[in-house]
């Protein structure tokens, strides 16, 4: 057993994950969750909801969200970090503000919360700190005291991150047929959003040209060429590009799509690519869907081989990355100057986000930030 880690002022950590359906039943009432107030066309609703019904209706993200929370405990237990684990969804049961109310109720009062969305953007960040704002209201209304709630930075770029990455790539890179292997591209994808909400993530000083959504990709996608060129002695081409696009048509949109990539690269003559799902933290039905059914699909149409890397999921190395990004926090809370663990050009990322970071359509109360 190793000495004690100190999490204090923090007495628990608390997962917060999207959420998703578990059964056919629950897969009008989750899209409808998700969708409140975004305008989504109709049609849209009924093709993701067909790649559900496709899966029984079940997202895999509840299940992968389980397997993390016994790495954690795990983790935590032989590391000597005594601190309970909570978990919470935005978007399905267990409900974020069901779990805050058992936690409020348990005595928890400084919260730590660890949400499974690696970078900046409205979507992967600042929609979580709204969600908290709502759930802690609502604790409030019904007479509780509110817990004080502080997100984790962004961990895009933590080792613990990046390199079950690298090692999924090297994985799918070697199961690629030999006589094409070295000539396969790289195609690091991420969830497509609009680019006006592209342009102004991350901090104000970072908007503008894809902001830090954008920046953010493009330091891992360079980190793992990097790693993969040292390890395999090949120099892989490689782009960023995107997927599950949604919204209306005439907004545009993060481009180009991961379909429209494969077959540019088929008309270039790429003999093999590798799709690496960087902006994902585990298999989520994007994963599944979007790019093990969808985009092989189109693969295989074009007679273009294709892997799918690995995404983290519950990878020791990642349970390991948030242990060392809690007791940064709480050392930084404490006063002290924690070593800050992060790979690439960018640097580790801020603590609490600036006001202006990240903005939404519509302002709106969020938690955890300098605009609290
Ligand atoms: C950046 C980003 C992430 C990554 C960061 C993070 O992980 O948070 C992410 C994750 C996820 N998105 C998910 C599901 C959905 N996202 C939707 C809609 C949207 N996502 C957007 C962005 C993102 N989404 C955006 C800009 C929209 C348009 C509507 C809006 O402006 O808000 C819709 C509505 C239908 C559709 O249009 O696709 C669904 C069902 C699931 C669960 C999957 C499962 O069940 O396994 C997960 C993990
Ligand atoms: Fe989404």
């Amino acid at each position: 057993m190793s000495e004690a880690l100190e999490p204090s002022p923090y007495d628990a950590l608390l997962l917060l994950s999207f959420g998703g359906p578990e059964g056919p039943d629950d897969v009008v009432p989750f899209l409808e969750n998700v969708t409140r107030g975004r305008g989504i066309p109709r049609e849209r609703l009924e093709e993701v909801g067909a790649h559900y019904f496709r899966f029984g209706g079940v997202s895999p993200i509840n299940g992968q969200n389980r397997t993390l929370l016994d790495a954690l405990r795990k983790d935590f237990a032989e590391n000597g970090l005594d601190l309970p684990v909570h978990w919470g969804n935005r978007n399905w049961a267990p409900y974020l503000t069901d779990t805050l109310r058992e936690m409020v109720k348990d005595g928890h009062r400084r919260i730590a919360v660890l949400a499974t969305s690696a970078y900046a953007s409205y979507s992967g960040c600042r929609q979580y700190r709204e969600n908290l704002a709502d759930s802690l209201a609502t604790l409030e209304a019904e007479g509780l005291r509110a817990p004080r709630v502080d997100k984790l930075r962004h961990y895009f770029n933590h080792p613990g991150f990046v390199e079950p990455m690298i090692d999924g790539v090297l994985r799918s890179l070697a199961a690629l047929p030999e006589d094409v292997r070295a000539g396969a591209r790289l195609a690091f994808t991420t969830h497509s959003i609009p680019v006006s909400a592209a342009d102004t993530s991350g901090p104000v000083e970072d908007h503008g040209a894809g902001g830090a959504y954008v920046a953010q990709h493009l330091d891992v996608a360079r980190k793992i060429v990097e790693a993969v060129t040292e390890r395999t002695g090949t120099e892989h081409a490689w782009s960023l590009v995107y997927q599950s696009r949604s919204g209306s048509p005439s907004i545009p949109w993060l481009e180009p799509d991961i379909c429209d990539h494969l077959e540019e690269l088929r008309a270039q003559g790429t003999p093999a690519a590798v799709m690496v799902p960087i902006g994902f933290v585990s298999d989520h039905m994007e994963v599944l869907f979007d790019l093990d059914t969808e985009a092989k699909e189109k693969a295989a149409e074009l007679g273009l081989p294709v892997e799918r890397s690995a995404t983290v999921g519950a990878d020791p190395r990642f349970a390991a990355a948030v242990r060392d990004l809690l007791i940064e926090r709480a050392e930084s809370e404490r006063g002290l100057t924690p070593r800050r663990c992060a790979l690439g050009a960018l640097g580790p990322s801020h603590d609490v986000c600036p006001v202006g970071c990240c903005p939404a359509r519509t302002p709106r109360p969020a938690a955890a930030g300098a605009d609290a």
